[in-house]
């Protein structure tokens, strides 16, 4: 079945196609690490997990390259301002490559929580630096670029293209454009491929202009070149990275002579407050906070019940909506994978039709630009059919298909049902908290003499792996050795 996305560049749905068969490239524009990662960046990152799960399940082979910027993103997009990281870094006394170093653990950590598989590549732009300056050489070769004073910039208006992706024309941009404090620019339109260090800037390189360090637009121009090749798949992001960022992006590789990304795909925001959540602005909540209150797994859910070009208001009502649905699809998952054994042999023939619809309208709904509201309302409609099926303890052979059908689309498209979910309920506190209830259950029994009954408590926790020792102070249990 093909599968459509809406590309940004055509302004349309349109059918995917690889650039070579069975393989898709992914970039995708990632954090950069100066703080804790907020919801914003969480859909971010659970958004393209599913793009490429999906892409997976259709049998692509994926390569999901998506960067971490640790270098030349300033405070002001019109490059002037601090370097965002070494800003923190002042403040939390530390060297700026280790607040790009904590940020950068702290980010996956976030994610790994959000069940978001790590990237194929993660490149950083403090990694990049030869290739930066290589791509600047070459759009100063080809007369795309100048320097000035140990900077260099792009020269925008001699890119006739600008502009071809987010529709904005070069003559409404410089009515908006910034007055120039340092005015070394030819036109305030340009902008900064490699900066001249000032003698207090720490993150700095040599180059063939002197020591400085790149600008944030070319890091992902040169990353995604190296590592996806030329004309690769799709370039992802956040809609507010299309302009500049994207311009920019796609300005760098096409002058310089490369082809760039085939199809573009944007996210839209969230939002707190009915204002985008951003670290800059402080109006934001970071996943841990979130985390803290919501299990991780429900603030997937959550985020995956809007379909990924609208907005996303964050509530609290919403998120406990997304909660009571997700205990619904867990504790039908659970319930299957327990109940299987009891069920009769056979098939059932009204679970095989709905395990058939199930399979149809999510395909359809993920095919449809990644439909995902559509794609967990077919996996909630199949819940009635399967209960029952469930409750009735029939058709064994339809209840083993339902369940690998649950797994493929929820934990392995979806990504809702990673092992720990289930495993950190049944483990831990709740397993040894039913050991002493049945040491509990076995004192009494003893004391009402009925010693066959505590006998066999104890050689069935035995079987188990739980050896059960009496002492002048009690039972005591330990685990067996295995
Ligand atoms: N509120 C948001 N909703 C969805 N995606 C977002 C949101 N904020 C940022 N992103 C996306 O997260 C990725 C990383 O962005 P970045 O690190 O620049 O974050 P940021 O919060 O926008 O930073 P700042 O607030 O300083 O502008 C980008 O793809 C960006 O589009
Ligand atoms: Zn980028």
């Amino acid at each position: 079945m093909p599968f459509y996305l809406y590309d940004t560049m055509q302004r349309k749905k349109v059918e995917f196609v690889p650039a070579t068969p069975g393989h898709v490239g992914i970039y995708v524009c990632g954090p950069t690490v100066y703080s804790d990662a907020h919801l914003g960046h969480g859909r971010a990152a659970v958004v393209y997990d599913v793009l490429r799960r999906w892409l997976m399940h259709e049998g692509y082979r994926v390569r999901f390259v998506s960067n971490v910027t640790d270098v030349g993103h300033l405070t002001d997009d019109a490059d002037e301002g601090e370097d965002k990281i070494a800003k923190r870094a002042k403040l939390e006394r530390l060297e700026p490559m280790e607040v790009a170093d904590k940020y950068f653990w702290r980010y996956f950590e976030d994610t790994d929580a959000l069940n978001v598989a790590k990237p194929s590549i993660t490149p950083r732009a403090s990694g990049h630096i030869i290739e930066q300056i290589e791509l600047t050489k070459e759009l100063l070769d080809r007369g795309y670029a100048y320097e000035v004073n140990g900077s260099v910039y792009f020269r925008a208006a001699k890119w006739p293209d600008y502009g071809k992706l987010s529709g904005r024309r070069l003559e409404d941009q410089q009515a908006g454009a910034r007055v120039e404090v340092r005015g070394e620019k030819e036109d305030p339109r340009d902008w900064a491929l490699w900066k001249r260090a000032e003698p207090e800037h720490i993150m700095r390189w040599p180059s063939p202009w002197g020591e400085g360090y790149p600008g944030w637009h070319i890091e992902c121009s040169a990353m995604s070149l190296k590592y996806l090749g030329e004309g690769f798949d799709i370039h992802a992001g956040g809609i507010d990275l299309q302009f500049p960022h994207h311009e920019c992006e796609i300005a760098q590789a096409e002058a310089a002579g490369h082809a760039f990304a085939r199809y573009w795909m944007h996210h839209n925001h969230v939002l707190l407050n009915g204002e985008k959540m951003a670290k800059s602005t402080g109006n934001f909540i970071t996943l841990r906070e979130l985390l803290e209150r919501h299990e991780p797994m429900v603030v997937r859910l959550y985020l995956l019940q809007s379909h990924y070009r609208s907005v996303l208001d964050l509530t609290e009502a919403g998120l406990e909506a997304a909660a009571r649905a997700y205990f619904r699809l867990l504790e039908a998952y659970r319930s299957l994978r327990s109940g299987l054994e009891r069920a009769r042999e056979g098939t059932l023939a009204a679970l095989e039709e709905a395990i058939d619809r199930l399979e149809a309208a999510f395909a359809e709904a993920m095919n449809d630009d990644l439909g995902t509201p559509e794609a967990l309302a077919a996996l909630f409609s199949f819940l009635p059919e399967l209960n029952k099926a469930l409750a009735a303890a029939q058709g064994r052979a339809s209840l083993e298909r339902a369940l690998e059908t649950l797994e493929r689309l929820g934990e392995g498209v979806l990504g809702l049902f990673p092992a720990r979910v289930l495993e950190a309920r049944l483990e831990g506190p709740l397993l040894e908290g039913l050991i002493e209830l049945l040491l509990e259950q076995r004192e009494a029994a003893r004391s009402r003499r009925d010693f066959p009954a505590a006998d066999a408590i104890r050689a069935r926790l035995g079987e188990l792996g739980v050896v059960v020792e009496d002492t002048p102070h009690g039972a005591k249990w330990r685990l067996a050795p295995r």
